[in-house]
């Protein structure tokens, strides 16, 4: 987490790693600049909405929500002209494409101002995000507090590559915190400063980016948002499966549509809402020069659009800066199944003129030579030839200037026979923010019953609820104690996460407050459980119940929470029980 400053110098953080914010020098307030044109612009939409007396139920609650925060300059019903709503929609479409003088342009064109009191803002400046730090006693050693789990990966490559015995493709993961020094944290765990992330870093072949598991994910249907269409001025998603999306070029190859199918089974399966969930396309000038393709898996919750997972394709970008930093390769080798002839520039040092020449410097000078690329060297062979010597600097001599002439050395184009071929991974990584995965699956689970609206549920999908079963004794009467007991120890037996409620609330209340903590199943204990041992089991969502021996019960429990059985399929040898509980 504690990361040198020469890592993210390398990885370009320290240099790029920033959003632009904006002042208001009267209050000191600060604003993120693409924020607040949003919120401003979407403000004006929704009371020109309102002043066209088109306000929906949406737009009243959410001119409610914002004249809380105070932010009533903005919210004003004032109608628009209509050129000027298309163009807030096609701004708004766009917003997380522009750069800061951009967003200074449009923060002068349509005259946007501190929300809060109207005061004028200054022109964007851009705001380093990492935290900085100095580590060790002398304090001369500065670093960071990482904002990405990704570059420890990086580094470590090396290792990696060996664990997998060479072989590629192969990945890793980290999870861990991150750090950002973000510009106003809001929205709960949407946007904080300290933060759950987990990465993955798939390295895969630049010349070859198919997935052997493609075929298992090709028939998922997305929604995606492609970038031409919100350069378009739209959000309209495009519905197809990820194998035609791959297939038309959409998505730029397999591996990344490989990840892209499996983000969205991983959000499905821990309870988020498929027609909540869109993947948008990264536009060109949104996302890192270096970056292939992009594309984050968006939430929609009360608060729009959130990206909880990015999924880029990174290509060699990492691994080549460190690599030129470190001067440590970072590469793959590979046997080639047949040799093959190549014709490559190749550098002639003479060692033993070298020493004299550069002293403590000599090796320094000779691996610099040696890590040139072929385009590097092609060019300095040619300015050898047609000068008679090269000049060149090196990072780690910064003072001088080196010469060399044929004396010294010869680079040519040399015909050779290869049996390895040797290159830099690609890397596809899919990055997930936890917070913001919990809090839109928290969103998308909550309901109140219709028959009554205090009743709340979170349906979580019982895999990921935290506690599996409740269990309810009907009274605290002590006949019921040893089947309790019993029970208890076989769920914990089968690892199945329990808690008993022998409260003295009426079982309805009991199942109640479980169905709002996300509890999907309850087994319930009467008197009857003493005689043969049945009990019945209720499941949180539809509140039905079946009845039967408490190993059957169990064993249901634990094929639909780990092995995703339907409740159905499930429940099916179990008798229907159909109880006056106390439910209704
Ligand atoms: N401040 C934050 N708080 C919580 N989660 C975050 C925060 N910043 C990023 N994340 C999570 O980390 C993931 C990967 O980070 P990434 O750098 O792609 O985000 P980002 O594009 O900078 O996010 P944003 O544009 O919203 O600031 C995001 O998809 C998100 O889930």
């Amino acid at each position: 987490m504690l990361t040198p400053h020469e890592v993210f110098k390398t990885s370009g953080h320290v240099d790029k790693f920033a959003d632009w914010m904006c002042k208001d020098l009267k209050t000191g307030e600060i604003f993120r600049a693409d924020h607040l044109v949003e919120e401003v612009l979407e403000a004006r939409l929704k009371g020109d909405k309102a002043a066209r007396g088109e306000a929906t139920k949406e737009v009243e609650e959410d001119e409610d929500k914002k004249k809380r925060k105070k932010k009533v300059k903005e919210i004003k019903n004032i109608k628009l002209p209509d050129e000027e709503v298309a163009e807030y929609e096609n701004v708004l479409a766009q917003i997380d494409g522009f750069s800061g003088p951009q967003l200074g342009e449009l923060i002068k064109k349509y005259n946007i101002v501190n929300p809060g009191t109207g005061g004028p803002l200054e022109p964007p400046i851009e705001f380093n995000l990492m935290f900085d730090t100095a580590i060790g006693p002398s304090g001369q050693m500065k670093g960071y507090l990482r904002p990405e789990t990704a570059q420890g990966q990086f580094l470590n490559f090396s290792k990696l590559l060996d664990f997998n015995n060479e072989k590629m493709p192969f990945a890793s993961a980290s999870i861990g915190k991150s750090f950002r020094n973000e510009i106003s944290p809001r929205a709960g765990l949407l946007r904080v400063r300290e933060f759950l992330m987990a990465e993955i870093e798939h390295f895969v072949d630049p010349e070859d980016k198919s997935h052997p598991r493609f075929d298992e994910v090709k028939d998922v249907k997305l929604s995606f948002l492609p970038k031409d269409v919100q350069v378009a001025g739209s959000n309209k998603l495009v519905e197809t499966t990820i194998g035609e999306a791959v297939k038309s070029g959409m998505v730029d190859n397999e591996t990344l549509g490989y990840f892209i199918a499996r983000i969205y089974s991983f959000l499905i399966k821990i309870g988020v809402d498929s027609t909540r969930l869109r993947f948008r396309q990264h536009m060109a000038n949104e996302m890192a020069h270096y970056a292939a393709d992009c594309w984050d898996a968006e939430l929609q919750t009360s608060h729009g659009w959130i990206e909880c997972v990015g999924c880029a394709d990174r290509s060699a970008y990492d691994l080549s800066v460190h690599s030129a930093r470190t001067n440590e390769k970072l590469v793959v080798r590979q046997q080639l199944p047949e040799p093959v002839t190549v014709e490559k520039f190749e550098v002639e040092i003479q060692k033993k003129k070298f020493g004299p020449k550069f002293r403590k410097n000599a090796g320094t000078v000779e691996k610099w030579l040696l890590e040139r690329t072929q385009c590097e060297l092609e060019d300095l062979a040619k300015e050898l030839k047609d000068t008679g010597k090269i000049s060149f600097k090196i990072a780690s001599i910064p003072d001088e200037t080196i010469e060399l002439d044929t004396e010294f050395i010869n680079i040519e184009k040399v015909t050779k026979v290869e049996h390895v071929r040797e290159f830099t991974p690609n890397v596809i990584e899919p990055s997930f923010g936890i917070g913001r995965i919990i809090y839109s699956v928290f969103e998308h689970s909550f309901w109140s019953r219709p028959e009554d609206k205090d009743r709340s549920v979170l349906s979580l999908p019982p895999l990921v609820a935290p506690t599996k079963v409740l269990l309810v004794p009907l009274s605290s009467h002590n006949d019921l104690q040893p089947i309790v007991k019993k029970l208890s120890a076989k769920l914990r037996k089968e690892q199945i996460p329990f808690k008993v409620d022998d409260s003295s609330a009426s079982i309805g209340k009991r199942y109640a407050r479980n169905d709002e903590l996300g509890t999907p199943f309850g087994i319930t204990i009467d008197f009857d459980s003493v005689k043969d041992e049945s009990v019945t089991l209720r499941e949180r969502d539809s509140t039905k119940q079946v009845r039967g021996s408490f190993e059957d019960i169990v064993a249901a429990v634990r094929e639909i929470t780990y092995n995703g059985v339907s409740w159905s399929n499930g429940t099916a040898k179990l008798t229907p029980f159909d109880s006056q509980s106390g439910d209704a």
